[in-house]
């Protein structure tokens, strides 16, 4: 099974370029990256392959969601890609996460990435879930619900808040990734549900990733490096 690394850096950037240059002149060679949909719809496979040759691990966030047939057939060929992490959304339901599943093994050539099930996005509150999807259920109350879903059709892990992650770990046993990560007093941006990155070890999230705070920093290599022990003390810290 793949490995899951502890911060993966949100390549959130207008292009490749501008984001293998800041990687370089930033001192963040090899640091695990998560790609999303605005690098990935520009650059494509390409873009991976060199990040690969870079030796970056890559979670290649494209939360895909539409019918199983269609998701099958994209996972078959994300997979090929030979990236460590992909994702759906998990309120596409049972069939479209078996069938994410079903494409990953049909199309990795050795291990298969890891698959995630997006529950929650950090970016809704009580507010946006309760009264615009007009959602009976608490956002808390959702994200138990599909990590039990994504558990039970063969998800290795979910995506959600910190908020949730302890949960989410009793529950279900999954891994949890969580975004939203601030440092203490950080601009929140899009961004409701969110934390620190201690309190994110502190509360059995399993891996965290984090953008726009390393990316708009003055110094993104010391931010990186800070996120990354606030996290790993603050695992140590519920271990001891
Ligand atoms: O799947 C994700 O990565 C994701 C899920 C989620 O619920 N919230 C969320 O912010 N993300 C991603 O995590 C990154 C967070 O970026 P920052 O808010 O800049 O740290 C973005 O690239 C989002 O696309």
């Amino acid at each position: 099974m793949k490995e899951l690394k502890p911060v993966y850096f949100a390549l959130d950037f207008s292009s490749g370029s501008e984001a293998l240059a800041f990687i370089q002149s930033h001192d963040l060679e090899g640091v695990p990256v998560k790609v999303g949909m605005e690098l990935f719809y520009k650059e494509g496979a390409p873009f991976i392959a060199e990040l690969k040759r870079q030796n970056h691990d890559i979670f290649l966030d494209l939360k895909l969601y539409d019918i199983p047939e269609t998701v099958r057939r994209s996972m078959r060929n994300l997979a090929a890609l030979g990236v460590d992490i992909v994702n759906v959304h998990a309120s596409g339901g049972s069939r479209m996460i078996e069938a994410a599943r079903q494409g990953l093994k049909e199309g990795a050539f050795g291990e298969q990435p890891l698959l995630f099930a997006v529950t929650v996005l950090t970016s809704m509150d009580e507010w946006t879930v309760r009264r615009e999807l007009n959602v009976e259920a608490s956002p808390k109350e959702m994200v138990s619900h599909y990590s039990r879903l994504a558990k039970a059709h063969g998800a290795d892990g979910v995506v959600c808040s910190v908020h949730e992650a302890a949960m989410v770990k009793k529950e279900t046993g999954l891994f949890t990734l969580t975004p939203g990560i601030r440092l203490p007093g950080g601009d929140t941006h899009d961004q409701k549900r969110t934390s620190t990155p201690e309190e994110a070890g502190i509360q059995a999230s399993d891996a965290i990733v984090t953008g726009r705070p390393i990316r708009d920093s003055s110094a993104p290599a010391d931010t990186y490096q800070t996120i990354k022990g606030d996290f790993l003390y603050g695992k140590q810290t519920a271990d001891s």
